[in-house]
């Protein structure tokens, strides 16, 4: 049944869903004003399968993050029609569907998208799964896709700041045909699950500009050269044109309508606008109203994204790529990130602190993040006598080197917790500054700073980036800033406002100027971050290999 609203009527509302590392988020909003009237939240039953596939006792290899396919339907089958009913409307009201993913996140599949761990045989197959964005272990592929790439004078290379990441969608494909040749000949189609999950709304195959660009490697309206392909294997000569090839979309664009499957699926009428799929970092900037040049909004979670659109083109040294049209239509759009930022607060506030710690949080009524936060904030700057490195991840920009990993000089026998928590929110403020005097120094202006994502919640976090960046912050007013950015291109698709830049000016959310930062403090973080920079060359500019030796013994002990 065709939905008996129009797309202009002021009681239309979108469904937005945001698709993360450990869940999908689902909010309703109304088309006129963006206001949020429900939203619900789906954990992923088998959240990142990195030990062992389900029902399997056999390890995973080192850096495997695998996802279940059946764990995404769950988000449409349950956390959907959780929204609508907190929503308290009928489901008439909704004009259309927009759904962002996490990127770059990728999946084998059949012709018909079925993917290949859900094929009998392949169950226990890990190359059948698809793959999170922060799968690492395709890193002796993505250095000799970026050193072939740089022998043969590849033109797209310096598009992607002169190297491909372990995290995008060759890497992960060349690893799969070295690795298990089978399940790549089997696999027809391989597809960002940001584009997969359009597929299973509206029943048909599309692809995006922004994956496409940013995680594949498509410029200028070509994909690498069979020759390319065939010069890092002949067996994947055929990669591009056989299992990624297909129109691009532009974002904002109808993807098709939600199919009867769908619609029985999530309770949402048949035929609704279904939005073309996008990344989470990218749509957000439709909520963060960050879609004019110069603005950078990062989004800061589990990992920090940072997205910056401009009238330009220019090679950026260690950004993670510049795409046409990848942001917002007319514009190019600049990526750059840091692979871990929540999650290194979290792997120390959940893993390291003394049984005290974690009692006095209890007792405070709080977490241990905000116990930390406030402990740490009552220090001076520097008084800790602590500079880490933010690369218990990776370091996914400047350096784009999987193989690195965390660093935290200056520890003494009097430091606390507070001053270690300190020190890596530090870090990873300062991976910030590293890439926005990254972007400057290469000639793409930053106006504006604008944040959104689960830090922002965490008011200490937010002070020392305005401190080291030294600008004032604006924050998005929306707790589910990506699912709120799918709901306007939703919004887009369904006809509701002209293009993606009206419907940010009528539907996004920001507070200006949210956060100022102390000056007086900001210059004892600028001795903090000549340290840091000594140390980020020193290990991630060849000073000393002695990171990527331990990467090696811890590899080698494993196996
Ligand atoms: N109060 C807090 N301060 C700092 N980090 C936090 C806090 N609470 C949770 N985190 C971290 O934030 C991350 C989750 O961020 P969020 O934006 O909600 O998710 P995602 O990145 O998956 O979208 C986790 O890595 C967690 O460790
Ligand atoms: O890399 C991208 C986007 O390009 C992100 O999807 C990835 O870092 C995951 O983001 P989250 O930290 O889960 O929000």
């Amino acid at each position: 049944m065709a939905p008996n609203v129009s797309a202009n009527n002021s009681s239309s509302v979108l469904v937005g869903i945001d698709f993360g590392t450990l869940s999908g988020r689902v909010v309703v909003v109304r088309a006129a004003d963006g206001a949020v009237l429900a939203e619900a939240v789906e954990d992923y039953p088998h959240a990142v399968l990195s030990t062992a596939l389900p029902g399997s006792d056999r390890p995973l290899p080192p850096d495997t993050a695998l996802q279940l396919p059946e764990d995404y339907r769950g988000v449409l089958r349950r956390g959907v029609p959780k929204a609508l009913a907190a929503a308290g409307i009928g489901a008439d009201r909704v004009i259309g569907v927009g759904t962002d993913f996490t990127a770059c996140t990728v999946l084998p599949t059949t012709a018909d998208g079925t993917p290949l761990c859900e094929l009998p045989g392949f169950a226990d197959r890990p190359h059948a799964y698809p793959k999170l964005w922060k799968h690492h272990a395709a890193q002796p592929e993505a250095d000799e896709i970026t050193r072939v790439a740089a022998e043969r004078g590849e033109p797209w290379l310096p598009r992607y700041g002169g190297r491909i990441s372990a995290e995008w969608q060759f890497a992960k494909g060349l690893q799969v045909l070295r690795e298990d040749p089978e399940a790549y000949a089997r696999a027809d189609r391989w597809i960002e699950a940001a584009d997969w999950i359009v597929w299973q709304l509206c029943g048909r195959e599309t692809r995006n500009v922004c994956t496409a660009g940013y995680k594949g490697i498509h410029q200028d309206g070509a994909w690498p050269s069979r020759d390319y392909l065939a010069a890092l294997d002949p067996a994947f000569a055929g990669f591009a044109d056989d299992k990624l090839a297909f129109p691009l979309s532009q974002l904002g664009a109808r993807a098709g309508g939600l199919s009867a499957e769908a619609a029985a699926l999530t309770g949402l009428p048949e035929g609704v606008a279904v939005a073309v799929g996008n990344v989470d970092a990218h749509v957000t900037a439709a909520a963060a109203r960050t879609v004019d040049p110069g603005e950078l909004l990062a989004v800061m979670g589990t990992s920090t994204c940072h997205v910056l659109n401009s009238d330009v083109p220019a090679e950026v040294p260690g950004m993670c790529g510049v795409v046409r049209d990848g942001i917002v239509p007319g514009l190019w759009g600049y990526e750059a990130g840091q692979s871990g930022v929540g999650d290194i607060l979290g792997w120390f506030a959940d893993g390291f602190l003394p049984p005290e710690y974690v009692r006095a949080a209890k007792r405070a009524g709080t977490g241990t993040h905000e116990l930390l936060s406030r402990r740490a904030a009552a220090q001076p700057v520097g008084a800790h006598g602590l500079v880490a490195l933010d690369w218990h991840n990776g370091n996914r920009s400047v350096l784009v080197d999987h193989s690195l990993s965390g660093v935290i000089a200056g520890a003494t026998l009097a430091t606390t917790p507070e001053d270690l928590y300190r020190a890596l929110v530090e870090a990873t403020a300062f991976g910030t500054r590293t890439i926005v005097e990254a972007f400057e120094t290469a000639g793409v202006p930053v106006h504006g700073v604008t944040v959104a994502g689960g830090l922002t919640r965490n008011p200490f976090v937010l002070q020392v980036y305005a401190d080291v960046l030294r600008r004032p912050l604006h924050v998005t007013d929306a707790d589910q800033g990506p699912a709120l950015g799918s709901a306007i291109h939703a919004a887009v698709a369904a006809g509701a406002h002209p293009d993606i830049r009206a419907a940010s000016a009528a539907m996004g959310r920001v507070r200006r100027d949210a956060v100022r930062p102390d000056l007086r403090d900001s210059a004892g973080y600028d001795r903090l971050y000549d340290v840091y920079r000594d140390l980020h060359d020193h290990f991630g500019r060849g000073g000393s290999d002695a990171l990527h030796r331990l990467r090696r013994i811890r590899n080698d002990a494993r196996t």
